[in-house]
């Protein structure tokens, strides 16, 4: 596919950031256009792949965000958004959209810039474009507290209403002891970068000669249409004959190499392995609508049948028959890599785990302000007493 790529609040830009390293790394070029779009003037300094004049900052005339970001509150960030909506407006129009299949927006939850100026890009980018429009959101981890689960309960609702697919991560399911957050970050932002350019960059290519079994972008379309909550599974293996021992040391232990001659059991196995993996957000197989397998590497190690007997075991497992499977045909890859797109998942235990745990912290609030008035009630009637006259 082809991609503009779109990246709001922190999080969404430091995300967008890894995709251009990871495509950048692999020769992918899934992402033709890049912006990302912050009312923080220091994160906005962060990217190191995102060029200078493809960041915009909002809000920085706002009398509450003054360029410092909009400290979690939704309502500000989606007010600096549509205060600066010409200038976000303006930046569109640079985008060749004849030359992308269609836009991503990513963004985290938590906050208050992705979650409340996120919603307002997409609404405008749906007005401009017939291209379809993907949401690609963080989920904060339960540890972060109330506030961030409630911003996050109330964007959920309205990214999904607004895009056409909304892939979701999930900070808490992704979370590892003994690193602390902005490392545990980094290295979340990296498997989800891994993830999202192996699966949407498929079909990128459009003349090859092993194009057989390739995946076209438009069969990654079609199960992203779905207006649901997607889920991503991957997983890879070195391809043998792989001398690079820094690449070789960055396998996990349970990867063992494949041989030359791939045949149809590994190819199952792999995306077994994918599926059973850690999925971009935990979900209930079976609930999906749709799903997508991919097969990414050198195409003499990719068989028919293999991919075949993959999408035959997905089937059942998925308990769907509306599932593709195709490859990408990456002559010089050093991995064999499989990623499932699961469209649609309607179980997924987080997304009602943040519902509930906003209902909390909206009745903590609430309980909070009725305290507060009642105190500031009482100091009233306690003025009142000693200001009436004595009689
Ligand atoms: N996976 C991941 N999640 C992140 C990262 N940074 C922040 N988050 C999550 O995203 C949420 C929003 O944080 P930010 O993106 O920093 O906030 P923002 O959208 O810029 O909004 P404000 O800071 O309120 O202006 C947090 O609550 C975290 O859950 C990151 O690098 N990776």
């Amino acid at each position: 596919m082809k991609l503009a790529t779109i990246g709001v609040g922190n999080a969404g830009s430091k995300i967008i950031d890894r995709m251009l390293e990871f495509e950048d790394k692999t020769g992918r070029s899934l992402c033709r256009h890049v912006l990302v779009i912050n009312s923080a003037r220091t994160d906005l300094a962060k990217p190191d792949y995102v060029p200078e004049d493809r960041r915009i900052l909002i809000g920085d005339t706002h009398k509450k965000a003054k360029g410092h970001g909009v400290g979690g509150d939704v309502e500000v960030g989606a007010e600096v958004a549509k205060h600066d909506i010409d200038e976000i407006r303006r930046a569109f129009d640079d985008v060749e959209i004849h030359e992308v299949d269609a836009i991503i927006v990513a963004a985290g939850l938590g906050g208050g810039t992705g979650s409340g100026a996120g919603p307002v890009v997409i609404e405008e980018l749906q007005k401009m474009y017939d291209e379809p429009v993907y949401g690609l959101g963080i989920l904060p981890g339960e540890y972060e507290g109330g506030r961030p689960a409630l911003n996050a309960a109330r964007s959920l609702q309205s990214f999904v209403q607004k895009v056409d697919n909304f892939i979701a991560f999930d900070n808490d399911a992704w979370r590892s002891r003994g690193q602390t957050i902005e490392e545990g970050y980094e290295q979340m932002n990296r498997e989800l970068a891994v993830r999202i350019v192996t699966l949407l960059a498929a079909g990128e290519i459009d003349e090859t000669d092993v194009a057989e079994n390739a995946m076209d972008s438009s069969d990654i379309m079609r199960t992203l249409d779905t207006d649901g909550v997607s889920s991503i599974g991957y997983a890879s293996t070195t391809i043998s004959g792989d001398t690079d021992e820094g690449l070789l040391n960055r396998f996990r232990e349970d990867e063992k190499p494949v041989g030359d001659a791939t045949d149809a059991a590994k190819i199952k196995g792999l995306v077994r392995r994918a599926v059973n993996s850690r999925l971009t957000i935990p979900c209930e197989v079976t609930s999906a609508d749709r799903a997508l397998i991919i097969l990414s590497g050198p195409s003499e190690l990719i068989s028919r049948k293999g991919i075949e007997s993959a999408r035959q075991w997905l089937e059942n497992e998925a308990d769907t028959v509306d599932i593709l499977a195709g490859d990408d045909p990456r002559p010089n890859a050093s991995e064999l890599s499989a990623v499932v797109l699961l469209s649609n998942v309607t179980e997924t235990p987080r997304v009602d785990e943040i519902q509930s745990q906003a209902v909390d912290a909206q009745d903590k609030i609430a309980e909070l302000e009725a305290a507060r008035e009642e105190e500031i009630n009482e100091l009233i009637t306690d003025e009142n007493d000693e200001l009436d006259p004595v009689v």
